[in-house]
């Protein structure tokens, strides 16, 4: 197909993404459990301005309005997360019905509308009650609740949805939630702590895989990552061996342990003592074959040695230039770098861009609508060098917005509006911004030449 960007595959999918807690709100309705970020974005000082997402985007009573403002985009797909905690309360046991009846409506009116689903089983939204039972992802034991949940899901709606993601991000909800104490749970412990948690989700990933295979009959599994091209910040050998371990933390320790079944070993040897206890066959269990990658790309990573973030000691610099207001670069051309390393180290069958955006301080002018002129030429640009990589012979198969409407940021609340659409968050009013028109020019069929 061909549009204002050049040309992409046939069947290429325009689509944009969206995760539960960022937009559902409706946090004590239709039978939900309580998470941990119910129980983080209550915890005094740990989000910005206080704010919360307990009402979120609404998105609970609104799906109907939200659906139909997809269709407005033209989208093919739409990428969203099922709250686990609104199919199983106690994040094991006893099946919510309700929670199963929300998600069913939501998938059959997608389809209705001709927008395929793409389902992520985990967007960080851990049920509290396995967090209170025993640390949450720092139990072994917790694989086989994902397993349950899995099961669960992909029985109840494996019929109409056959794009499952397993995890979004897995190095972001661990190293936030068990290190940096950005992320729920809040903790601050050492990366030994991470680094068993994501064993354990690398263990989730693999058996939920196998459970998604057995329950869907012509099913596509993949995992989101957020992966990004390191460049030291000068030739100085410091710089330049920060940059290689940025790289093994943010790249290779994911994609040579789910791709390849191994730990990196200039990692391993760095990280020792704090290596998570690997029992045998685990290496194997967690590199399941995969159907897609997904990745997540914002920017690029400039590094440079530091002295804080030990033992990887790395730290970012931000070059001059433009950047967004989550304070990240802007510079497309990282698509671009990604997709070529991640092709020619690993060649996954297929890669979906399951989220590129930028975060902007839109606001409503007085004609009413929203000129968000620096996100459609950011949109514009990465998706250019995008179509270069497929060009080159890349094999992306489709590219997902973040995100369809303004919603709750984690620790930074509402201010970062990453939306496609805005969204007053007194009055839940949609407004489709410029850059909304724009997305729904690229991703518009060619009308058939008669
Ligand atoms: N920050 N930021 C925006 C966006 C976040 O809102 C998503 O939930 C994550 O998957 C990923 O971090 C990217």
């Amino acid at each position: 197909m061909k549009n204002a960007i050049g040309e992409f595959p046939e069947g290429f999918l325009w689509g944009a993404a969206t995760a539960a807690y960022q937009i559902e709100g409706a946090v004590t309705e239709g039978g939900r459990g309580k998470n941990i970020w119910d129980t983080f974005t209550h915890t005094p000082g740990a989000i910005k301005n206080g704010e919360n997402g307990d009402i979120a985007c609404d998105h609970y009573h609104r799906w109907r309005e939200d659906i139909a403002l997809m269709q407005q985009l033209n989208l093919d797909a739409y990428r969203f997360s099922i709250a686990w905690s609104r199919i199983l309360p106690q994040g094991r046991g006893t099946v919510n019905q309700a929670g199963l009846d929300f998600y069913s409506r939501l998938i059959d009116g997608l389809l209705e509308a001709g927008i395929q689903p793409f389902v992520t089983l985990y967007h960080w939204d851990l049920p509290q009650a396995l967090q209170d039972e025993g640390k949450g992802w720092l139990r072994r034991g917790i694989v086989e609740d994902f397993v349950q949940y899995t099961d669960v899901v992909t029985r109840a709606f494996g019929d109409r949805v056959k794009h499952w993601t397993t995890f979004n991000e897995p190095g972001v909800f661990t190293w936030g939630g068990y290190v940096l104490g950005e992320d729920a749970p809040g903790w601050r412990m050492q990366p030994g702590a991470a680094l068993t948690a994501l064993h354990h989700v690398f263990l989730a990933h693999g058996a939920s895989a196998q459970v998604i295979r057995e329950n869907v009959p012509q099913s596509q599994v993949g995992i989101v990552l957020d992966i990004n091209v390191a460049e030291p910040a000068s030739e100085a050998p410091e710089d330049v061996a920060a940059a290689l371990r940025f790289d093994g933390m943010q790249n290779r320790w994911f994609l040579d342990a789910l791709l390849r079944g191994e730990y990196p070993a200039d990692m391993v040897a760095l990280f020792g003592e704090q290596m998570p206890r690997i029992e045998t066959g685990d290496m194997q269990r967690m590199a399941v074959p995969l159907d897609y990658l997904g990745i997540n790309i914002y920017r690029r990573s400039v590094i440079a040695h530091g002295d804080e973030l030990v033992p990887v000691n790395y730290c970012r610099v931000l070059p001059p230039g433009e950047h967004t207001l989550m304070g990240w670069e802007v510079y497309p051309k990282c698509i671009y770098d990604i997709l070529k390393y991640v092709n020619e180290r690993y060649g996954p069958p297929k890669i979906y861009i399951t989220e590129n955006g930028i975060a902007l301080p839109d606001e409503v002018s007085p004609d009413g609508h929203v000129h968000d002129e620096r996100r459609i030429a950011y949109l514009r640009d990465h998706l250019t060098y995008l179509q270069r990589a497929i060009a080159e012979g890349v094999p992306v198969r489709g590219y997902f917005v973040w995100t369809l409407m303004d919603n709750f940021e984690w620790a930074l609340g509402f201010e970062p509006r990453f939306g496609l659409i805005y969204v007053d968050h007194q009055t839940q009013q949609r407004i489709m911004k410029d850059s909304g028109y724009f997305y729904a020019d690229i991703a518009k069929k060619e009308t058939a030449v008669k």
